[in-house]
């Protein structure tokens, strides 16, 4: 059973992240009874279409539970990075396991959402959500499911409507779910809120803290927006050249990898989380314009 985020006690909260895994990454989560929290290891990690190489040399581990952010200017390979984590290119060279185990075509660890939602216009927002359920469940299980992923997204009121009787957001919200259905241990998420107006990022932005904090899943989240990385990430990844080694070949690797202070909810506007902007955007190359 999933609760409301707003019925946690400050106890539950407190208990999460009071753990950091062998690697010395962030804190970790403790998923809720029905989920599990995946580590992710990455070693030389990398992928070329033809003689253009895009990925090189990428290795980190994600702790169960954590929440990575990867930024990195357009076309660096974020979305190459999160398509072979989830067994959608099997192109990659170096090694990606899942909990110790290498990842299979179209992982079922995993599940993975994008910046458009990808319903089925034809279909209820019930059954788009159910759409995303594994096979082994029974119709009354999988019934429970999606009414308490419903909940989980607040869109137990909109069930019966179809995709183009809803907004942006509430689709975004219901495709969200559908990734949630089969419990994944590792969700990736790519640009998820990318189309979304400022005033409904935000508030999703609240929504996947709320769903991180109820099922504890790893997430890897693809973004181009430094503050919800700051926002929402345990770890921020930037993909890019190597500083240390400006000539190396072509080809996007780990430019940097920072850990973000505090727990979530963070304050914005806090000077620790602005010395971290400012440090994001140079290593995006835009100026950040602080005098
Ligand atoms: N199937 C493919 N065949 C050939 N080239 C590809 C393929 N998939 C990706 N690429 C190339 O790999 C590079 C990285 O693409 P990718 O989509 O991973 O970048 P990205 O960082 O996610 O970009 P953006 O931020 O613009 O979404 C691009 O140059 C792209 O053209």
């Amino acid at each position: 059973m999933i609760l409301p985020a707003s019925t946690l006690t400050e106890d539950d909260v407190s208990a999460k992240g009071a753990a950091t895994d062998s690697s010395g990454a962030s804190p970790v989560a403790s998923s809720r009874p029905g989920y599990t929290s995946l580590d992710v290891r990455l070693s030389g990690v990398g992928r070329s279409f033809g003689d253009h190489t895009v990925l090189r040399d990428v290795s980190l581990t994600v702790a169960p539970g954590e929440v990575l952010a990867i930024l990195g200017s357009s076309g660096c390979g974020k979305s190459t990075l999160l398509r072979a984590v989830g067994g959608l290119d099997t192109g990659s060279t170096g090694e990606i396991l899942i909990n110790g185990s290498p990842v299979q075509r179209y992982d079922e660890r995993t599940a993975v959402g994008f910046q458009e939602p990808r319903l089925l216009p034809w279909r209820s927002i019930y059954k788009n959500i159910s759409l995303g359920l594994p096979r082994s469940l029974s119709k009354a299980e999988g019934r429970e499911r999606v009414d308490e992923l419903l909940e989980l997204v607040g869109l137990k009121d909109r069930a019966a409507l179809r995709p183009r009787e809803i907004s942006g957001g509430m689709a975004q919200r219901a495709s969200l779910a559908r990734a949630l259905a089969r419990r994944p241990g590792v969700l990736l998420l790519d640009e998820p809120f990318g189309a979304l107006d400022a005033l409904t990022r935000l508030k999703m932005q609240d929504l996947l803290l709320d769903v991180h904090a109820q099922t504890g899943t790893t997430v890897l989240l693809v973004t181009h927006d430094v503050d919800e990385a700051l926002q929402l990430a345990d770890r921020v990844l930037l993909l890019g050249k190597n500083a240390q080694d400006p000539t190396a070949a072509e080809g996007a690797t780990i430019a940097r990898l920072l850990n973000v202070p505090g727990s979530r909810p963070r304050d914005r506007a806090s000077a620790e989380l602005a010395a971290l902007r400012g440090e994001l955007f140079s290593g995006l190359g835009v100026d950040s314009h602080t005098h």
